[in-house]
């Protein structure tokens, strides 16, 4: 076997536990103190246990996602920030976006583009938008903290720089919301044309590339980090030894190649052209991500292998976190049409709403749209499921980004291990079987093996 071989075997192979355990130790200690990450003894591989009792409802922890990207088509509804997922701008900026973009020109659409304030919305302020200090206008962000760290994880690489991208009404509602970005920057894409093509196959077949393609600029950004910007001039081993320290993060996540292991929907008879599709489908997608990442697919050439950049669809895939973050937008209808006991704020209720009700009208039944995508969250990966779970994902008002939020459903004891459904738990056991099957496996919890 080539050394190249080798690497791509290593970058496929799930790492030794020995190896995970600092760096699971290095999260927990500062995500969540009271929990642990081990081996389970029923043969779920790792899992993620109290050190110490926990009560009902309590927080067990909140934690980032290390990677995620909101969907494609809910950017068209949602302007949110490209890092962290809370909404941004403004309630006037909001609804402005979501009916400009669903082809509302006219009336109280365009006044809200012309700046119209609309009434209470200065009770959810929300931050301004700052823009991509690359110019581009494909991502936007709620602070230039949260420009600079996307910047420096990936977008510098994947950033497609100034273009003039978007309609005339989508940029002046940007310009009118935007706050100075960071100081401007030069793209690091090795090729913005083939960037660009890469960014619009993901939009028309699968956005989970564009997640795929933020994975990997991460792991090579790391990498130069510690070669130290000399990426060419130091040798294939310091290479490789710098991308196998990049990649821990995504070593230690829960993974295998998306076309061999993702479940056969019901409808599909054929599975083998299926799974040659997705394939396909991939390959396309690396075809156009290699140009546009050239000097790194050169450096860290494992990383760009088919069954690797597989491999890292797999595990958004097979992980199947959703980021939502709950909808500004609803909680402001709910302020303006939920009547008041106060008799003076009721009479301005009502003046609200004679603005208000054309718009919601035009906003329909998806007025609380959430900001919705994909992201990768290290330890919320670690934990198994139970069709009998004794922690839930639950978000509360103040939960108002895109982080990971977990709770206790119940009393858990120290030592016990904390588990969460993957499905609609409350399921018969063949339906409950049936949809464990998207993630690959045969449920082993006590309530399916006392079946
Ligand atoms: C998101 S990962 C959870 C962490 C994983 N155990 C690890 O070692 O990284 C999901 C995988 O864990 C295993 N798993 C989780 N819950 C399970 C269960 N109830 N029964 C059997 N295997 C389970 C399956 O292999 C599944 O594909």
């Amino acid at each position: 076997m080539s050394s190249s071989d080798n690497h791509v075997q290593y970058l496929l192979a799930p790492l030794e536990y020995t190896l995970a355990k600092p760096f699971l130790d290095q999260i927990t200690s500062s995500t969540a103190p009271a929990l642990e990450v081990r081996q389970t003894s029923d043969g779920k591989g790792k899992g993620v246990f109290a050190r110490q009792g926990v009560s009902e409802d309590e927080l067990l922890f909140r934690e980032r996602a290390l990677v995620g990207a909101q969907h494609s088509s809910n950017k068209a509804e949602i302007l949110a920030c490209s890092q962290c997922f809370c909404f941004v701008g403004s309630i006037e900026a909001q609804i402005a976006w979501r009916l400009t973009n669903e082809g509302h020109a006219g009336g109280t659409v365009q006044r809200l583009q012309q700046g119209l304030k609309l009434p209470f919305s200065d009770q959810f302020s929300l931050p301004p938008i700052v823009s991509c200090p690359g110019g581009c206008t494909d991502e936007v962000y709620c602070s230039r903290a949260c420009a600079d760290a996307a910047w420096t994880e990936h977008h510098s690489l994947l950033c497609c720089g100034r273009d003039d991208q978007g309609s005339a009404q989508q940029r002046t509602l940007l310009d009118r919301g935007t706050a100075s970005s960071s100081e401007s920057r030069e793209t690091a894409c090795s090729n913005v044309g083939a960037m660009r093509e890469f960014r619009e196959f993901a939009d028309a077949t699968n956005d989970i590339f564009h997640v795929a393609a933020r994975a990997t600029a991460r792991v090579c950004l790391h990498a130069q980090a510690q070669l130290q910007g000399a990426m060419h001039t130091l040798g294939e081993e310091q290479a490789w030894t710098a991308l196998q320290q990049a990649w821990l993060p995504f070593a230690v996540g829960w993974k295998a190649v998306w076309w061999e292991s993702i479940a056969v929907p019901e409808d599909i008879e054929d599975e083998a052209t299926f799974r040659a599709e997705l394939r396909d489908l991939a390959e396309e997608s690396l075809d156009l991500l290699k140009p546009a990442l050239a000097a790194q697919a050169s450096a860290f050439p494992a990383l760009f292998d088919l069954r690797v950049y597989g491999s890292i669809i797999g595990m958004f895939e097979l992980n199947n976190l959703g980021m939502v973050v709950p909808s500004v937008v609803e909680r402001y209808l709910l302020h303006v049409y939920m009547d008041r006991a106060d008799p003076e704020i009721l009479a301005q209720q009502h003046a609200a709403r004679k603005i208000l009700d054309p718009l919601r009208e035009q906003l329909g039944d998806a007025y609380d749209q959430p900001c919705e995508g994909t992201a990768f969250y290290s330890l919320q990966s670690c934990i198994n499921h139970s069709c009998d779970p004794n922690a839930h994902a639950m978000k509360g008002p103040e939960d108002l980004d895109g982080s990971a939020v977990l709770l206790a459903k119940r009393g858990i004891n120290a030592g016990e291990e904390i588990t969460i459904s993957y499905i609609d738990e409350s399921m018969e056991y063949e339906d409950r079987r049936v949809a464990l099957l998207d993630y690959g496996f045969e449920c082993r919890c006590v309530r399916c093996r006392n079946i």
